[in-house]
């Protein structure tokens, strides 16, 4: 005889009795890990970098003006010219092999090296995959397939080390939007910004020491560049650049070293308005023209994984302004990726988080 009482989940507590012969099957629970990251497009040419930036720039949390006056001047002028220009430098960075962009590649091997370690720790109780906020594969369709698989819960991580209104708390909104949309929503959790963590500090500091000892000659300073916001984002609240200065400064300390060694700066400028200070670009030129440093480090912490951001920009652009006035060593040191610390280091935020939903 069927005891509601004693079922172990509220899906076997439908009684076979009312329910229909057609009623859903019940799946075993299982504990969904969604990890998400920030999107690219899916291949170089005008529309595909068109419908990738068409998504990204009209996003409010990115780029928070009324959309009254933003989008006829993205959808007229910065979408008729962007796309060529981004896409060139796309084509400059792009994993041809596989025919995807490095942030792809990269993510697949975060979540493949992710999974395995979950997998070992938790058996199939488990499920790990990733999503994107923007593109493919989308939020929606990989909280569908985690539900579909019989995940009644879900951990979601977007990795990103801080927080940015323009970075975690839009990949949050994407995710509740998905959970929206389903008829019997799982329980959800949020990764919180993890650039505090011992062991992420850790990693990051092995891979300078690591670059260091492999360079061909010292450099005199590391320089950490941020990807940038509008300036008037700190002021309004977003607490995104107070977590960088934070983090240069636990790796200052972890590392030992003193403020000549390591500076803090912000990249990637976009649009007139003024952004978070000091320009990598520009602070790169005057190290070498007014302070006569000729070797220099760039590391990125605010990003998991090496994209159009760092590839292209940081070791491309940014390295050029650095030679051009009259810098002759750039070492650019790539994302923590999917090197084992990283890896380590997710794996304890993941645990952290996964406390009480799981059993070893
Ligand atoms: C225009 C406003 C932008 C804000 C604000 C912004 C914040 C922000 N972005 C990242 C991480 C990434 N950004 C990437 C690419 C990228 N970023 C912007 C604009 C803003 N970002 C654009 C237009 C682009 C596309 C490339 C280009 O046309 O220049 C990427 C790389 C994606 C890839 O496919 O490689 C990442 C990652 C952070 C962390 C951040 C604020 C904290
Ligand atoms: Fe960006
Ligand atoms: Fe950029």
């Amino acid at each position: 005889m069927f005891d509601a009482q004693k079922a172990d989940t509220p899906r076997e507590a439908v009684c076979p009795i009312h329910a229909p012969a057609d009623h859903p099957k019940v799946k075993p629970a299982k504990v969904g890990i969604l990890l998400a990251n920030l999107g690219t497009p899916d291949a170089t040419d005008y529309w595909s970098m068109r419908r990738y930036l068409n998504e990204f720039l009209s996003d409010k949390r990115v780029i928070d003006y009324s959309a009254w006056l933003w989008q006829p001047l993205l959808q007229l002028v910065i979408l008729t010219k962007r796309p060529f220009s981004s896409g060139a430098a796309y084509k400059s960075i792009w994993n041809e092999a596989d025919n995807e962009s490095p942030l792809m590649t990269i993510t697949k091997k975060q979540t493949a090296a992710i999974k395995a370690e979950m997998q070992a720790r938790y058996g199939d109780d488990v499920h790990v995959d990733f999503c994107m906020r923007y593109g493919n594969p989308s939020t929606k369709s990989k909280v569908r397939e985690m539900t579909e698989a019989g995940c009644q819960k879900i951990l979601f991580f977007p990795l990103y080390p801080h927080y940015a209104g323009a970075t975690s708390a839009t990949a949050n909104d994407q995710f509740f939007r998905a959970l929206m949309a389903e008829k019997w929503q799982p329980i959800a959790r949020i990764v919180e910004p993890y650039f505090e963590d011992p062991a992420y500090i850790d990693a990051l500091a092995q891979s300078i020491e690591n670059a260091y000892a492999t360079a061909e000659t010292k450099p005199e300073m590391l320089i950490c560049s941020y990807h940038g916001v509008p300036e008037r984002y700190l002021r309004e609240g977003d607490p995104y650049h107070c977590q960088c200065q934070k983090t240069t400064r636990l790796l200052k300390e972890r590392l030992g070293w003193d403020d000549t060694q390591i500076k803090t700066t912000f990249q990637s400028r976009f649009g007139p308005e003024e952004w978070l200070k000091p320009y990598t670009v520009k602070e790169v030129a005057r190290l070498a023209e007014e302070d006569g440093i000729k070797n220099i480090a760039v590391c990125a912490p605010a990003f998991s994984a090496d994209c159009i951001e760092t590839l292209e920009e940081i070791n491309e652009e940014i390295k050029e302004s650095f030679e051009e006035a009259g810098g002759e060593h750039f070492t650019y040191i790539p994302c923590l990726n999917d090197d084992a610390a990283h890896i380590h280091a997710l794996c304890g935020v993941i645990d952290q988080n996964l406390l009480g939903w799981v059993n070893r």
